[in-house]
């Protein structure tokens, strides 16, 4: 049975120090939650890993990066490898996300690369997926979804497709207040499970984690969240206090 999760994804925010305290307030309040109903990821900067590492108990708040280099080593100034982000003691990965395959030319192809060696690393793999709202409104999102998938994903084998977890991120609902109705992302999400049934089997489906991101907030978390093929967040502004994150993460 596949598990629910809750990840923040705080972006270009926070300085180490603002890191660390958000970071611990996170992790207090998961550590006197009673009965949760998903796991808890934060997503924090490179420059912070190892010190929220130092803050957090990883058994109940996972650590995530929110990318990794296309390259295992070498002369890549200024870029952060798997193996180095492993190094911290982060468990997780966010790959692909719009804001990285638009500001910095993020390719499928180049996806792939950084996906196998987030595996090859011991990562588990947030891969964030979503259409414009050009792509929204013409009617070829499903098309669009299932080629960032196919491209980037669909050369694993089932063993391997274990380790991944599908972020659905309608880029029109990102950081913009205007969220996916709850109708609108269960349409994706189980057009995204069906996809890899047909790839993977129905087994594997099932067990695939699929969240929602897009200005999702304690107010529409409940409604969201109640859908069947969606199975918790990747939360953006939200998760920059500590309270609106735990609204979200006790939401199911
Ligand atoms: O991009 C997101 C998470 O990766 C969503 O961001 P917001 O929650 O700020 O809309």
């Amino acid at each position: 049975m596949r598990k629910n999760i809750v990840a923040g994804n705080w972006k270009m925010n926070t300085t180490v120090p603002e890191g660390v305290k958000l970071a611990k307030e996170v992790n207090d309040a998961v550590a006197a939650a009673k009965d949760l109903k998903c796991e808890v990821v934060i997503g924090v900067p490179f420059t912070h890993l190892t010190a929220v590492k130092a803050v957090i108990d990883i058994n109940k708040v996972g650590l995530a990066a929110e990318n990794c280099a296309a390259k295992d080593k070498g002369a890549y100034t200024g870029e952060v490898s798997a193996a180095m982000v492993a190094s911290t003691g982060a468990n997780y990965v966010i790959l692909g996300h719009s804001e990285r395959r638009e500001y910095f030319n993020e390719t499928p192809e180049m996806l792939k690369e950084k996906v196998d060696l987030a595996l090859a690393n011991g990562l588990k793999v947030i891969f964030c997926c979503g259409e414009s709202l050009e792509l929204r409104e013409n009617g070829t999102y499903k098309e669009y979804i299932k080629s960032e998938i196919e491209g980037s994903l669909f050369h694993l084998s089932a063993d391997q497709f274990a380790n991944i977890v599908i972020a659905y991120e309608p880029i029109w609902a990102i950081g913009t207040g205007k969220t996916a109705t709850s109708d609108q992302a269960e349409e994706v999400h189980a057009v995204i499970r069906g996809l890899v049934a047909d790839k993977y089997g129905k087994q594997v489906a099932d067990d695939t984690t699929i969240l929602y991101g897009g200005s999702c907030k304690p107010a529409n978390a409940p409604e969201l969240f109640s859908k069947p093929d969606i199975d918790g967040g990747l939360i953006g502004g939200a998760s920059l206090k500590a309270d609106s994150f735990m609204g979200i993460v006790t939401a199911f």
